[in-house]
C-alpha cells in the first residue's frame, strides 16, 4: 500500500467507482463510474433527486460500502486491498459519519450516544470528551436526556456531537437537516460548519436542499449514478 504523491492536499480521490448491489442473478448497478477529487479542508455538498446515488457514494468513499469496481483512496489509504479489519482501523478516527437525528439510540442518553463509540474505539477519556464535546454545539445541559426528551433540533447536535467527537479528518453528513425546520436547519449547519473548521476537517454533506448546498464551497450533482455536474462557489 503506497501513498500518492499529492496525499498533502487530496483528502479523498476516487477513481471510476462502481457499485453493483441486488443478487447476482439481478444486479443493480448503482454508480456508474465516479470520478471525484476532495481537497483537504474543503467543503463539498453531494446534490441529487432522491435514488441518484448520493448515500451510496458516501457509502463507499466512508468505507462503509465496498465499490464494486474502481479505486477509493483516503487519507492516502487505497481500501482495495484491505480486509475488513484493516479498512475499520483505517476508519477509526479518520471519518466521522453525522446521520440524521433518528439514528441515535433511543435507550442511551445523549452523553452515552455520544461517549460509548468512543469508548469501543479506545478512547479512556470517552465520557469527558463526549461532554466536552456536548458542550461544543450547546447541550451542556442535556447530557442525560433521552433522544425522545430532546428536540428535533438537539437530536441533530448529539448525531454532530457524535461524529465529530472522535476527531475525524473527514466528516460526512447525510441530509444533516433533513426532517428540521429551515431556521433550526440553519443553525444545525452553522454548528456542523463551526466544529468542520475547529477541527481543521474536510466535510462532504449528501442533501437534496440547495440552500443547505450552497453554503459549501463545491456543489457536485448526481443523476442516476453518476456525476452529472459541478461549480464552485
Ligand atoms: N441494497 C440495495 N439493493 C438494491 N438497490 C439498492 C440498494 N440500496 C440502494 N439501492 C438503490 O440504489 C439507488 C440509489 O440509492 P441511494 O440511497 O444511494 O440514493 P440517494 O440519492 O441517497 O437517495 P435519497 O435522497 O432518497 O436518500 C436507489 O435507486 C436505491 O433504490
Amino acid at each position: 500500500m503506497h501513498a500518492p504523491a499529492d496525499t498533502d492536499t487530496i483528502a479523498i480521490r476516487a477513481r471510476n467507482v462502481t457499485l453493483s448491489l441486488g443478487t447476482r442473478e439481478a444486479p443493480v448497478e448503482i454508480l456508474k463510474g465516479i470520478d471525484l477529487d476532495i481537497a483537504r479542508n474543503e467543503s463539498i455538498a453531494i446534490l441529487g433527486a432522491s435514488g441518484s446515488g448520493k448515500s451510496s457514494l458516501m457509502a463507499v468513499l466512508s468505507g462503509l460500502e465496498r465499490a464494486s469496481g474502481g479505486s477509493v483512496i483516503v487519507d492516502g489509504i487505497d481500501y482495495g486491498p484491505l480486509d475488513e479489519d484493516a479498512l475499520a482501523r483505517a476508519r477509526r478516527g479518520r471519518i466521522g459519519i453525522v446521520l440524521q437525528a433518528f439514528h441515535l439510540l433511543p435507550t442511551m442518553t445523549a452523553l452515552e450516544n455520544v461517549a460509548v463509540p468512543l469508548e469501543l474505539a479506545g478512547d479512556p477519556d470517552a465520557f469527558a470528551r463526549a461532554a466536552e464535546e456536548l458542550t461544543a454545539v450547546g447541550l451542556g445541559h442535556r447530557l442525560h436526556h433521552y433522544p425522545a426528551q430532546l428536540s428535533g433540533g438537539e437530536q441533530q447536535r448529539v448525531a454532530i456531537a457524535r461524529g465529530v467527537a472522535p476527531g475525524p479528518t473527514i466528516i460526512f453528513a447525510d441530509e444533516p437537516t433533513g426532517n428540521l425546520d429551515a431556521a433550526t436547519g440553519a443553525a444545525v449547519i452553522d454548528l456542523l460548519f463551526a466544529r468542520k473548521h475547529a477541527a481543521g476537517a474536510t466535510l462532504l454533506i449528501i442533501t437534496h436542499d440547495p440552500a443547505l448546498a450552497e453554503r459549501c464551497g463545491r456543489i457536485v450533482e448526481m443523476k442516476d449514478g453518476r456525476i452529472i455536474g459541478e461549480r464552485r462557489l
